[in-house]
């Protein structure tokens, strides 16, 4: 990319010429304002656009995607100022190719009410990097007692329709239940941290031989696969929606292929971390390899990553978690479970899954755009997101150098916190440039600040 352009404001047409749409190469893309308003072969809007005044961005080797949408991030706010802001955790996830991301819930105070999640709204509309769109806990204050007002959630200005308690599970199977029905009203979908609370006291790393010669208490397989199980029997009973997060063992990918192929209305996500790393980590005792659910075996990654390349998981989910440094720089028992993962995800799915071609950048807009928007129900209605690369479409796009290599630095990335488990890695690819409705909130691979642009 050219860096001579000025960053598009969402007002001025620009082209992107030369570029590569979705498996199509040499593509000229035109976005006018807040849209996309043509697209033809290379070169043939060039002279248009220049006789327009429009910014005209050479793109050759590029690569365009929709504007990336993460169901499941988070941004600390309020309550972990420390870790995260809306505006640090939003800013983060436009460097990473996002235009949109779901807000987790455990925050403080809880998103438990239609004002808290109003607030993360405006929060984040006020931020302006990307739309954020709030999640609502399942129970009151995440005690698993309680359902939390749903209905008023689903109907306030944030339209709320992805509910979890993520960080914990819904382990009573009549909360469940009652949550899953509840959604049904207002078509939402209710989000699973799938752990077995008793199997999992006190558990620090995944349960096998590594946690075995390490003498760190373990976290068995079962745990997940039980919940997994037990909720996508509950979801056929009550014929609802249910979504897994943070799919990780070998098992949950074969229960969720099962329910697929009875019907049962589940989807499931894989975070970046479950397709790159395992346990072995764990023997080094950093923390930074601390995470829920943890790094599992070889076999449940090659399992997770086969899920995900035959649809079985439908997914990518950062399950970004920040945490600050004195929450991590402690011994392993001591420290935070999570892992930040916002501006490295992309480059982890290239190297995991399309660099060994097991997945093409089709397949990586459908996984990182076009499922997660339609599992949270964000691809139609003004905020639209994850929607194709077509004319009459809002100009959500992220573009990507595939041929780019760089070392993960965590202390210079954008999000407050610094626990990335890839800091000294050489990772492929790097977002260029990410358009929100047309207006740039990354330009030549850095972050487009609104002031700059006033
Ligand atoms: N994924 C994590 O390891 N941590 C999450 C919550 C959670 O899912 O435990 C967090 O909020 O920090």
């Amino acid at each position: 990319m050219s860096a001579t352009s000025a960053p598009p404001t969402g007002t001025q047409q620009v082209l992107l010429t030369n570029v590569s749409v979705l498996g199509e190469k040499d593509r000229d893309v035109l976005v006018a304002g807040e849209t996309i308003a043509a697209i033809a072969g290379a070169g043939e809007l060039v002279d248009q656009a220049r006789k327009d005044g429009a910014s005209v961005v050479d793109g050759a080797g590029l690569i365009l995607l929709p504007g990336l949408v993460d169901l499941h991030t988070h941004l600390r706010e309020p309550g972990r100022e420390d870790a995260e802001t809306v505006e640090s955790g939003t800013r983060a996830a436009a460097m990473g190719g996002f235009t949109a991301v779901h807000a987790m819930a455990n925050t403080s105070p809880v998103q438990d009410t239609a004002g808290v999640v109003e607030q993360v709204l405006r929060l984040g509309q006020a931020a302006g990097w990307v739309d954020v769109f709030p999640i609502g806990a399942v129970s009151l204050g995440l005690e698993g007692k309680q359902l939390a007002e749903l209905g008023a959630m689903a109907d306030s200005a944030a339209r709320v329709r992805v509910f979890s308690d993520d960080g914990k599970c819904v382990h009573d199977p009549v909360l469940m239940r009652r949550a899953l029905e509840y959604v049904k009203a207002f078509d939402g979908v209710i989000a699973q941290h799938s752990q077995e609370p008793r199997l999992t006291e006190n558990s620090q790393m995944n349960e096998g031989v590594v946690s075995a010669e390490i003498g760190l208490t373990g976290w068995p397989a079962v745990a997940e696969e039980a919940i997994v199980a037990r909720d996508v029997l509950l979801a056929e009973h009550v014929g609802s929606r249910l979504h897994v997060c943070h799919l990780s063992t070998a098992g949950s990918v074969d229960i969720v292929r099962w329910a697929k192929s009875r019907g049962i209305n589940v989807t499931a996500e894989a975070t970046p971390h479950h397709i790159l790393l395992t346990d072995e980590l764990a023997r080094t005792y950093d923390p930074i390899y601390k995470v829920n659910p943890p790094l599992r075996t070889d076999a449940d990654t090659e399992a997770v990553r086969a899920g995900l390349a035959d649809g079985t998981i439908d997914i990518v989910a950062t399950d970004h978690a920040p945490h600050p440094r004195e929450d991590k720089d402690c011994e392993w028992a001591a420290a935070a479970f999570g892992m930040t993962g916002l501006e490295t995800v992309l480059s982890v799915v290239q190297q995991t899954m399309v660099d060994t071609g097991r997945m093409t950048w089709a397949d990586v807009a459908r996984v990182l755009s076009f499922a997660p928007a339609r599992i949270g129900r964000v691809d139609s209605g003004p905020r639209a997101q994850g929607r194709p690369i077509e004319v009459g479409e809002p100009a959500n796009l992220t573009l990507v150098d595939p041929a780019a290599v760089r070392v993960v630095d965590p202390v210079r990335q954008e999000t407050k916190s610094a626990n990335s488990p890839l800091g000294g890695r050489e990772l492929p690819g790097r977002v260029v440039a990410t358009l929100l409705r047309g207006r740039a909130t990354v330009w030549d691979g850095a972050p487009v600040h609104k002031s700059v642009q006033a």
